[in-house]
């Protein structure tokens, strides 16, 4: 059988989980309101026993019967109703689960006193203590062990009272046994099934919670694996720029809305200078060391607007709509700088890294993505004969300068 099963097994007796975990689990899950249907159900039960003074009164009169009676009645119902305070509210030390059984011994022992007190009453007393029974099986729910045992005491403690108290012939005596016991079987299978169906109904809850969690870690799982498939269809793994095709991908979005709101666009192609040495120097791993601070050196001095990539090898592009050549080639310039003090470790000390920079800047709506990726290469390889170390600008096909303080702004 397995395990979920298992643990949510109802014994067939006791209505009760078999694993002691599941039961207690339950429990804890309705002490709450079993606490409340308890305390409510007990004082309702206890005040109208109380009210049977009344008809005490009407057939005693004010006689030593009555007093004696009145008084047990005051203190079983005094008793009761502090005891059903006490479980409604009791917190603590002030709150026992054996509270639960007290006032229904409690009132057992009202109702089997009526007998030496009224005996000619019997009659009516058999009735009150098959509905007492019957009251405490059906409005007690979740205390099946209490009841039990709160019932027998009570139609036990009944009986043995009409015995001694009533002149009843044995086969009447028999008679009001039977009619006890048929109160007290049905009032058990009764409450026997409510507790078995309340425990396989919260069993099918907890599975379906059980479910629920699992489906939802599942989702986030998906999610994550999402997430991570996304990022490597997106990400160039060395650097955590964009890679080429979603850099592309999102430039050509940039380049199209820039277009459509006659803003001007730039983009840049930036090359590391002499990077083969550096790989051939120091070797591979420092070669993507300084890559990888190169990349984020550029990504972190860019506006939130624009969007940088890996091109390839030590390459990278930027888009950067709503970007006239001026402030381009301002940009670029800055990154330039921001390359050439990058700190580097101890061991590169005689390094001073620097990048070559072609930018490439567009006012009209005619010219497309990969021509101006083609500019701004012709841009970054005038850069490189030029000595490297350097911005060249070009707009809509015209090349304006080369290096700093060479920039001409005639469109
Ligand atoms: N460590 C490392 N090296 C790379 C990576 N991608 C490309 N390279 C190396 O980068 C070097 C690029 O060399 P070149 O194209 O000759 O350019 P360069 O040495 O930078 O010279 P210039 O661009 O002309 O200044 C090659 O040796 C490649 O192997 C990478 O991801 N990691």
């Amino acid at each position: 059988m397995p395990l979920r099963k298992k643990r949510n097994q109802v014994h067939w007796l006791t209505g009760q989980f078999c694993d002691a975990g599941s039961e207690s689990m339950y429990r804890r899950s309705i002490q709450e309101s079993v606490r409340l249907e308890f305390s409510f159900s007990l004082s309702v039960a206890t005040l109208v026993f109380g009210m049977f003074s009344i008809s005490d009164y009407y057939l005693l009169g004010l006689t030593r019967k009555f007093y004696l009676l009145l008084t047990m009645r005051i203190v079983v119902v005094s008793l009761c109703l502090f005891v059903a305070f006490l479980v409604r509210y009791g917190r603590g030390r002030f709150y026992r689960a054996w509270l639960h059984a007290l006032p229904l011994w409690i009132l057992a022992t009202g109702i089997i006193l009526i007998i030496p007190l009224r005996p000619e009453s019997l009659s009516t007393q058999i009735t009150a203590v098959v509905v007492a029974t019957m009251a405490f099986y059906l409005l007690i729910p979740n205390l099946l062990t209490v009841v039990v045992f709160a019932s027998l005491y009570l139609n036990i403690g009944f009986l043995v009272a009409a015995v001694l108290f009533t002149e009843i012939a044995p086969i009447t005596a028999l008679r009001i046994a039977l009619l006890l016991i048929m109160g007290i079987v049905v009032g058990f299978f009764a409450l026997l099934r409510l507790e078995s169906l309340q425990r396989k109904q919260y069993a099918l809850l907890f599975e379906e919670r059980d479910q629920n969690h699992q489906l939802h870690n599942e989702i986030a799982h998906r999610k994550a694996l999402e997430e991570q498939l996304r990022v490597v269809a997106e990400r160039d793994a060395l650097t955590n720029l964009n890679n080429r095709g979603h850099f592309m991908k999102l430039a050509k979005a940039l380049l199209q809305r820039s277009q459509s709101e006659k803003m001007p666009f730039s983009l840049f192609m930036i090359d590391v200078d002499h990077f083969k040495s550096i790989n051939d120097t120091w070797g591979h791993s420092y070669g993507d060391w300084v890559l990888t601070k190169i990349a984020k050196v550029c990504a972190e001095s860019l506006r939130p607007s624009d969007v940088i990539g890996r091109f390839g090898g030590e390459e990278f592009v930027v888009a950067l709509p709503n970007t006239n050549p001026n402030d381009a080639q301002i940009i670029a310039e800055c990154l330039k700088k921001k390359v050439a003090e990058l700190p580097l470790k101890e061991e590169m000390s005689e390094l001073s890294p620097s990048v070559t920079i072609g930018v490439a800047a567009t006012n009209s709506d005619g010219v497309d993505l990969d021509s101006l990726i083609t500019r701004a290469d012709q841009m970054l390889y005038a850069g490189k004969r030029g000595g490297r170390n350097q911005v060249v600008v070009c707009r809509d096909g015209i090349k304006e300068g080369e290096g700093r303080g060479a920039f001409n702004l005639t469109q």
